[in-house]
C-alpha cells in the first residue's frame, strides 16, 4: 500500500495517479467488477475487467458463498485474508455483515492456526517487518510503507513470544496484529490510518528455526540490552514519524509485556492489551456478575488460575474498582489468590515476579491447610475459600474440572466462572460443562466463542470476554480525544460502559454485549473513553459534542469515489 500514490480529498473521495492493472492491484482502490463505467474510463480499466457492473451487494453475496464453500475454518481465513489484500472495502463489508460467523475465523480462535501454518501458508506480505538485526531499517521499513505522519492514528505491534496460548510463532505473529486491527475496523476505525507491525527478534522455536521454510530471522530470540534498545529505537521512531499514534502492544511474553508498558506508559500514548485490554473487559463481566449476583463487588472472592500477564492484569483493574467501591487498596489486595505452577502464591515464595508481589497471601494463614506436593493447588483453594469469581488465564485446557466447580458452586449462588484461555482447546473447561455441573447457576463468559447452551430449557448465551470487547472503543476514544497518554481512568471508564450495555435479568442471559454489536459497544466505550480522557486533562481534543465526534470518526465500508488526477494535490 503506497499512501503517497493516492490521497483522500476534502469531499471524502479518493483520487489517484494509478492507472490500469495497478489500480486492480491496491486493495484500498480495487473494486472489481464494481467500478462503473466512468471510473472504467478514466482510471484506464478498459477491459481490463467482465463487462457487467455489480453492486457491492451483490458482491458481498458472492463472497459469502465462495467463503460457504471452503472446506474448512483455516481454508475461509485464507480466504478472507485474500479478499483483504485483493478489495479492502469489500472484505470489511462481508465481515460486518457476518460478523458472529467470521470474526473467530479472521480472528480467535483460526487467527492461531493462521499464525502456526504463516511461513507455509505464505501468499503475500502485509503490514511492517522489522528486524532487530537491521535496527538501522526500522525508518526506511516506515517510510517504504508509505504513510504520512499526519494519517496514521494506531499501529499494533507484536514480538510474536506469546501468542494467544500458543506461545513463541516468530514472525507468523504479524497475523495477530493484523487480526487485531480487522478487529478495530470491524468496529469502526479506518482501515487506511493504521500499521501492523512485527518485532522480528528471532524464535525460540526449534521446529521454526529448522524448517527450511520459515520466513522469519532464524536465530534464537535476542534478549536483554539489544531487545530493549530494538523496541526502543521502534517506539522513538514511530513517535517521530506518526507523534499522534497510539501504540498497542500485544503478546509479547511476561517480563517484556510488563517492562515495555512501564516505560513507555507515562510518557507516549500507549497500552498492553494482554494486561490493561483483559482486565478491562474482565472487569465489565465482574460488574455484570455483581448486578446478577447481587453480591456487591467488595463481598467477591477471586481466584485467578494462572498469574501472568492476563491473569495479574485482571486482578489490577478488578482490585482499583474495588478500591472505588470502599475498600483500601490492602483490603482488596486481599480479595485475590493467585494460583500458578508453583500452587498459590504466597508471600514467602522465592522468585515471585515483581507484579504478583502484592496479590501474594500472607504464608501464615495457611499454616493449615492441606497441601499434596509442595504447592497448595486450585482445588484446595477452591475448597478453602469458596471462591465467588473464579479467573481461567493459565493456558491448561480443562484445568476447571467437574469436582473443582461443583465444590465451587456448593457455597455460592452464583458461581462466575471465566476460562479465558485461548484458543477454544485452552479453555479452562466448557461452558455446557460448566452449566450441567452447576445445575444452570454458573454466570460465565469465555476468551474463545463458543455457542448457546440449552438445559432444562433455558438457553444460556456465553458472552465472550475478550479484550476484542474493549480495545476498538477504547481506540476509538483515545484517537477522537487525541489523548496524550491512557489512563487508569480511561479503562475504568471502557469497563462501565460495556456492562452498562449488558441486561442480565432474563434468565440465561449474557454478563458481557454479543460480540456481533461490536459498532455499538464500540461507539459507547469510546464515549465514555473521550469523557474520561477530557476529565483526566489528557485529551488533545475535546469535542463539545462527543456522541458526534465519534460518529464521525467511524469508518464505514462503502466504496470512496475514486478520481483519476495526474498529479496528487498535497
Ligand atoms: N480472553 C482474553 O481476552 C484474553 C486476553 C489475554 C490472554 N488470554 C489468554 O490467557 C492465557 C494466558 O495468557 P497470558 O498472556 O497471561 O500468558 P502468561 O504466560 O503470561 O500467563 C499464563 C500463566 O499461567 C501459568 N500456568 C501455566 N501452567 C499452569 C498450571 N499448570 N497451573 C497454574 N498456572 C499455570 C503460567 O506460569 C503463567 O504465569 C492465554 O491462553 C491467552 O490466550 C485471554
Ligand atoms: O487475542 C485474543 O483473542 C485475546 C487475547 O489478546 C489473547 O492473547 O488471547
Ligand atoms: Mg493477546
Amino acid at each position: 500500500m503506497d499512501l503517497n500514490k493516492y490521497i483522500f480529498s476534502e469531499n471524502g473521495k479518493l483520487q489517484t495517479v494509478l492507472r490500469g492493472r495497478d489500480v486492480l492491484a491496491n486493495p484500498v482502490l480495487n473494486k472489481g467488477v464494481a467500478f462503473n463505467k466512468t471510473e472504467r474510463e478514466e482510471l484506464g480499466l478498459k477491459g481490463l475487467l467482465p463487462p457487467a457492473v455489480l453492486t457491492i451487494e451483490q458482491q458481498v453475496k458472492r463472497a459469502y458463498k465462495q467463503f460457504c464453500s471452503q472446506q474448512d475454518d483455516l481454508g475461509k481465513n485464507v480466504y478472507l485474508t485474500s479478499l483483504q489484500d485483493r478489495n479492502e472495502v469489500l472484505f470489511y463489508r462481508v465481515l460486518s455483515e457476518h460478523l458472529e460467523e467470521m470474526l473467530p475465523i479472521i480472528y480467535t480462535p483460526v487467527v492461531g492456526t493462521a499464525i502456526q501454518k504463516y511461513s507455509h501458508g505464505y501468499r503475500r506480505p502485509h503490514g511492517v517487518y522489522l528486524s532487530i538485526d537491521e535496527p538501522d531499517g526500522i525508518e526506511d521499513a516506515f517510510q517504504n510503507f508509505g504513510a504520512k505522519g499526519e494519517n496514521i492514528d494506531l499501529i499494533v505491534a507484536t514480538d510474536g513470544e506469546a501468542i494467544l496460548g500458543i506461545g513463541d510463532w516468530g514472525v507468523g505473529g504479524i497475523n495477530i496484529s493484523i487480526g487485531k486491527l480487522s478487529v478495530y475496523t470491524a468496529a469502526g476505525i479506518n482501515p487506511r490510518r493504521v500499521i501492523p507491525v512485527i518485532l522480528d527478534v528471532g524464535t525460540n522455536q526449534e521446529r521454526l528455526l529448522n524448517d527450511p521454510l520459515y520466513i522469519g530471522n532464524k536465530h534464537s530470540r535476542v534478549r536483554g540490552k539489544r531487545y530493549d534498545e530494538f523496541i526502543d529505537r521502534y517506539v522513538q521512531t514511530v513517535t517521530k514519524l506518526y507523534p499522534k499514534t497510539l501504540l498497542h502492544w500485544e503478546d509479547f511474553a511476561t517480563g517484556n509485556a510488563r517492562q515495555i508498558l512501564n516505560t513507555y506508559r507515562k510518557k507516549i500514548c500507549t497500552f498492553n492489551d494482554d494486561i490493561q485490554g483483559t482486565g478491562a473487559v474482565s472487569l465489565a463481566a465482574v460488574l455484570a456478575v455483581v448486578k446478577a449476583s447481587k453480591v456487591p463487588l467488595r463481598e467477591h472472592r477471586v481466584i485467578v488460575f494462572g498469574a501472568g500477564t492476563a491473569g495479574v492484569g485482571i486482578a489490577e483493574q478488578v482490585r482499583d474498582a474495588m478500591v472505588r467501591d470502599g475498600l483500601l487498596k490492602d483490603e482488596a489486595n486481599r480479595k485475590f489468590w493467585c494460583v500458578d505452577r508453583q500452587g498459590l502464591l504466597l508471600d514467602n515464595m522465592e522468585g515471585l515476579r515483581d507484579f504478583q508481589k502484592e496479590f501474594a497471601r500472607p504464608a501464615a494463614e495457611v499454616n493449615n491447610w492441606k497441601r499434596y506436593g509442595d504447592g497448595i493447588a486450585l482445588d484446595q483453594v477452591v475448597r478453602q475459600i469458596h471462591p465467588t469469581i473464579l479467573i481461567g488465564t493459565s493456558t491448561v485446557g480443562g484445568a476447571f474440572t467437574e469436582d473443582i466447580v461443583k465444590e465451587m458452586a456448593e457455597h455460592v449462588e452464583r458461581p462466575a466462572i471465566l476460562p479465558l484461555s485461548n484458543p477454544t482447546r485452552l479453555s479452562e473447561a466448557n461452558p455446557e460443562d460448566l452449566i450441567r455441573w452447576t445445575d444452570g447457576k454458573a454466570l460465565i463468559a469465555t476468551g474463545s466463542p463458543f455457542g448457546p447452551v440449552t438445559y432444562n430449557n433455558t438457553t444460556y448465551v456465553i458472552g465472550q470476554s475478550n479484550n476484542a470487547l474493549i480495545f476498538p472503543g477504547l481506540g476509538l476514544g483515545t484517537i477522537v480525544s487525541q489523548a496524550r497518554l491512557m489512563t487508569d481512568s480511561m479503562f475504568a471508564a471502557a469497563s462501565e460502559a460495556v456492562a452498562s450495555m449488558v441486561n442480565i435479568t432474563e434468565s440465561g442471559a449474557s454478563v458481557l454485549p454479543k460480540v456481533e454489536d461490536l459498532r455499538v459497544v464500540s461507539a459507547a466505550v469510546a464515549v465514555r473513553v473521550v469523557e474520561a480522557a477530557i476529565d483526566e486533562g489528557v485529551a488533545e481534543r475535546e469535542p463539545k459534542d462527543i456522541i458526534q465526534a465519534v460518529q464521525d470518526a467511524m469508518w464505514h465500508p462503502v466504496y470512496p469515489q475514486i478520481e483519476a488526477v495526474t498529479k496528487a494535490k498535497r
